[in-house]
């Protein structure tokens, strides 16, 4: 396993937001933590990214315990969904924030932002304002933005919630394909069980702050472990997405 949550615990107040949370995501792969409203997922991401403590349990990268490694040392890439792109940089400066950060040579961040525009097919598009560009470009953004200091892990938090059906459709299989290339292990949340069977290679299914199954899109619809996700996950909804 590329990274591994154990038995981790979190309370807010004496409420419990994650109840022995242990699940693990292989290199390169795509998992969706995939729960209702207030089920604990933007909780665990936000452990994972460094800002939340748990208050018990390890968070490890490649066998190394990641807890008191400040967020911003522990190499990872955000696309959250209210984590809007800056709006009076360029699309280009956008991307290069986190490199410039970072302190990188000037050449080095302007060829990296011309490799990024060409990934994300926006190559003549680096002089542009976020305004304006369409919803789907401003991810995509978003995205190389996150890409730029060679993440070893990115997390998507709702990545395609403020996106409407169809450009959001677009969108997941455009990310997958990203992702994939890219080859860096990846962890989003939804609460869109289509948008989970459809890009992850594992669904990690939360419930209440806890996890009620982990296991493939297929698995996961076909062997529901409790009578929650049996309730929660639409058979049909899942069988008519594999027909497309
Ligand atoms: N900082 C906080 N203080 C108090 N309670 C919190 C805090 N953060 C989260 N919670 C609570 O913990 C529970 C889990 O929240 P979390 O945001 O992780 O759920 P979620 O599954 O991501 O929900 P959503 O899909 O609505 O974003 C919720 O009941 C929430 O109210």
């Amino acid at each position: 396993m590329y990274i591994e949550m154990r038995e981790i615990n979190k309370t807010f107040d004496g409420f419990h937001a994650s109840e022995n949370v242990s699940f693990g995501v292989e290199k390169g792969h795509l998992a969706a933590l995939l729960g209702p409203s207030g089920s604990g997922k933007t909780t665990i991401l936000r452990m994972i990214a460094g800002l939340d403590v748990p208050d018990s349990g390890d968070i490890l990268v490649e066998g190394k315990r990641m807890n008191d490694i400040p967020g911003s040392k522990r190499g990872i890439g955000f696309v959250f969904q209210n984590y809007a792109l800056f709006r009076y940089m360029t699309v280009a400066d956008n991307i290069a924030f986190g490199l410039e950060i970072q302190k990188r040579k000037k050449t080095e961040i302007k060829e990296r932002v011309e490799e990024l525009l060409e990934l994300i097919s926006m190559k003549d598009l680096g002089k542009r304002y976020p305004h304006q560009l369409s919803g789907g470009q401003r991810q995509r953004v978003a995205f190389a933005r996150a890409l730029a200091p060679d993440p070893h892990l990115l997390l998507l938090d709702e990545p395609f919630a403020a996106i409407d059906a169809k450009v959001r459709r677009e969108l997941r299989s455009w990310l997958k394909e990203m992702i994939g290339r890219v080859g860096v292990t990846s962890i989003f949340v939804t609460h869109d069980q289509e948008e989970a069977m459809e890009v992850a290679d594992t669904i990690i299914v939360t419930n209440q702050g806890r996890v009620e199954q982990i296991g493939t899109p297929e698995e996961i619809c076909h062997h529901p472990a409790t009578s929650f996700v049996q309730d929660f996950i639409d058979l049909p909804r899942y069988e008519a997405l594999m027909m497309k």
